[in-house]
């Protein structure tokens, strides 16, 4: 044994446990050996004095807990019993759900699989909201505020990340958004640092985070980042949902000794669900909740459920993992009726189990009154200020989205239409017979600037709420803080593939030759480009589902398509206003004026021959000889009357407007 690490209540020989592992485990990436146990000790050491959780420990208490969702269809007595009670058919998730975790101790919440751990976690961690939820939840004897849950870090099964963003990025983003303001940024970095070093991830910094599209570091490794993610913050309270899942025996063991490490030095309460742990892991434990299809069977000193279980008949082999007998006896049905009895038995007397968890909760008995009387408070809001969140979520954005908007598909994907764009209208003549395909042209470059960037920005926002979500309840953000550094990192990245593609197809297929008219074309291609954008976040915003805010907004932009003027010049009596709503007729109406509206566009006269059987040339019925100026087709042409300014400004307002809307459901949709 090289150390021993002593808590209140038991001694706890963290290092005698390494001894029996393997030293070096085969086919594990990792470095297990002593000299691994001296630098985890002191790197924990060296955040041990600065430590915030240290300052500020946690004495987590629950009880009475119940949660349950509506279920439709049912035909269970018991259903139908809370179905008259509350007017509703509820489907009981969790019963009577009672415990306590204490500074510097790890509880380990177990019991087969849906047997509502998860659940109990998400209602600790403040993810499930109030609907449906009863009982009570402490910290340090007070219900939880907007800022006490700052103090709480949750890891969830699933590891959400941008997979475009490195490890030491992710990290070193988080540490930005969420570590005290006034933490020097060097300070904050030497953090990211020492936490890589902690998980031993320093060998994957520079490894993007990847998922099932692109490749990156490896599923433990991956868990690993999210584990570090959350300790990174200092948290007081860590809510850990099967951290071990996807690391082999010797990881698991070793970040199980790194938790247990952090709970005592830096006074951490720690929750965490496991579903399988070895015997070494089982050991690490303080205290332990067993439960069994939403009911508790057990909560209390993990070093007593031996004898607990022993008392009522079940008694574990020496030579067998404990862990894995207490997972065979809560799936037999006999055994778990019998223990689910037997602990409801036990607590007959104290229907919310509050008494029960006096019992075990230290709040009362440690020595700092200070804190185990106080309310966990902090100093400000938010770690960053509100320009420091924008300017880093804006870096963080740009990394991500540059790899989505300017992928190597999406190149190319642009290059292949400007060549096929540059091959249909090739140096389109300016004739009389080939005024429909210069139209043509520019509408079809209108529609395709605004289909492409509706589609690419329609899926982003539901795909980022899964991590806006997780970030906004650890309060690491505001709402408006991302949606503004969304706009600023992804405009310059919007505009380059249109300014690309306009910049070829507009010479090449011989638009106007004068580089004023170039420009403004360019303009209005790109300000169309942010308006059908500015669309694809609405529609997104509003219905943050990919499926349905795709369907939904597809709908609406070939109506825009269709009544931009292209295609039909005259709508029905009493349906003509229905063109001003689409923002289309204003980009293709601006891009007609600016390629016709002036003495330079002139088109030669047509033969009877060339402009094909049955077809009169303008120049015979307005009596042009030679060529027919442009604004005489523009009269015919243009979707509206609407001088050029009144389009411009429309399509301006609605660009700008579009965005306060999405952000406005945004914020609806989001809120609790
Ligand atoms: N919002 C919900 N809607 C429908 N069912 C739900 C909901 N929340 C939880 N459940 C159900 O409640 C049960 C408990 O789920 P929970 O995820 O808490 O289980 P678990 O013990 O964590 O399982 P696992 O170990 O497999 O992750 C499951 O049967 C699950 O399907």
């Amino acid at each position: 044994m090289e150390h021993e690490i002593t808590t209140d209540e038991n001694r706890i020989e963290v290092d005698s446990i390494s001894s029996s592992v393997n030293e070096k485990q085969v086919g594990s990436d990792y470095e297990f050996s002593a000299e691994r146990t001296t630098k985890r000790r002191l790197l924990i050491q060296r955040t041990e004095s600065g430590s915030t959780s240290a300052k500020n420990p946690v004495y987590v208490e629950w009880y009475g807990l119940n949660y349950s969702i509506p279920k439709e269809n049912t035909n269970t007595w018991k259903c139908k019993k809370s179905s008259l009670e509350s007017g509703k058919t509820r489907l009981s998730i969790i019963e009577n759900i009672h415990g306590c975790a204490n500074p510097g101790e790890i509880l380990a919440i177990m019991g087969p699989s849906g047997c509502g751990k998860t659940t109990l976690l998400n209602i600790l961690g403040d993810r499930v909201g109030n609907k449906g939820v009863k009982g009570t939840i402490t910290m340090n004897g007070f219900k939880p505020t907007k800022c006490s849950k700052r103090y709480v870090a949750y890891c969830t099964q699933d590891d959400i990340f941008f997979p475009e963003i490195s490890v030491k990025d992710t990290l070193g983003f988080t540490a930005r958004l969420r570590l005290p303001r006034d933490v020097p940024l060097d300070d904050k970095l030497k953090q990211v640092d020492a936490t890589m070093q902690l998980l031993n991830l320093t060998k994957s910094a520079r490894t993007k985070i990847g998922d099932n599209r692109v490749r990156g570091v490896s599923g433990g490794e991956r868990k690993r980042v999210s584990i570090a993610s959350e300790l990174l913050t200092d948290p007081s309270v860590i809510l850990l949902d099967e951290p071990t899942s996807g690391l082999d025996s010797a990881l698991a063991l070793e970040l199980a000794k790194i938790l247990k490490e952090l709970a005592i030095k830096q006074r951490k309460t720690i929750i965490i669900v496991i579903h399988q742990p070895s015997s070494q892991v089982f050991e690490i434990f303080d205290k332990l909740m067993l439960m069994c299809d939403g009911h508790m069977v057990y909560f209390g000193k993990r070093a007593n459920v031996a004898d607990y279980l022993a008392n009522l008949g079940f008694k574990c082999h020496p030579n067998y993992n404990l862990a894995d007998y207490i997972l065979e006896l809560l799936n037999d049905d006999a055994s778990k009726q019998k223990l689910i009895h037997s602990y409801a038995n036990q607590v007959r007397d104290d229907p919310t189990g509050k008494k029960e968890i006096e019992k075990y909760s230290r709040r009362k008995h440690d020595n700092n009154n200070d804190i185990k009387q106080a309310p966990v408070l902090c100093d400000y809001g938010w770690e960053a200020t509100f320009f420091q969140q924008v300017s880093i979520l804006t870096e963080r954005t740009f990394k991500q989205s540059l790899k989505d908007i300017l992928s190597t598909t999406e190149l190319i994907h642009t290059f292949a239409m400007a060549v096929i764009c540059c091959l249909i209208w090739f140096r389109v003549p300016f004739t009389e017979e080939n005024i429909h395909d210069r139209t043509g042209s520019i509408f079809f470059v209108v529609v395709f600037w605004s289909f492409e960037p509706f589609l690419g920005a329609v899926a982003t926002l539901p795909m980022d709420l899964v991590m806006l979500t997780k970030e906004r309840q650890s309060r690491s953000y505001r709402l408006s803080a991302y949606f503004l550094s969304k706009q600023i990192a992804e405009l310059p990245l919007i505009l380059i593939k249109p300014a690309l593609f306009t910049i070829v197809v507009y010479w090449v297929t011989d638009l106007l030759p004068d580089f004023g008219r170039f420009m403004a074309y360019l303009v209005v291609i790109l300000l169309n480009t942010l308006t059908s954008q500015g669309f694809g976040y609405f529609f997104g915003a509003s219905l943050l589902n990919v499926q349905k805010s795709v369907s939904v907004g597809t709908v609406f932009m070939l109506g825009s398509m269709l009544l931009g003027g292209f295609y039909v010049k005259n709508l029905p009596p009493g349906l003509a206003w229905l063109k001003y709503l689409s923002f289309v007729t204003y980009s293709y109406g601006l891009n007609l004026q600016i390629q016709f509206d002036t003495s330079k566009a002139q088109f030669r006269c047509g033969s009877p021959e060339s402009l094909g059987m049955g077809q009169t040339s303008i120049c015979d019925l307005l009596g042009y000889n030679n060529s027919i100026p442009g604004t005489i087709i523009l009269e015919n042409e243009r979707p509206t009357e609407l001088p050029w300014y009144i389009n411009f400004i429309v399509l301006l307002a609605v660009c700008i407007a579009v965005r306060f809307v999405a952000y406005y459901c945004l914020f609806k949709n989001t809120k609790k």
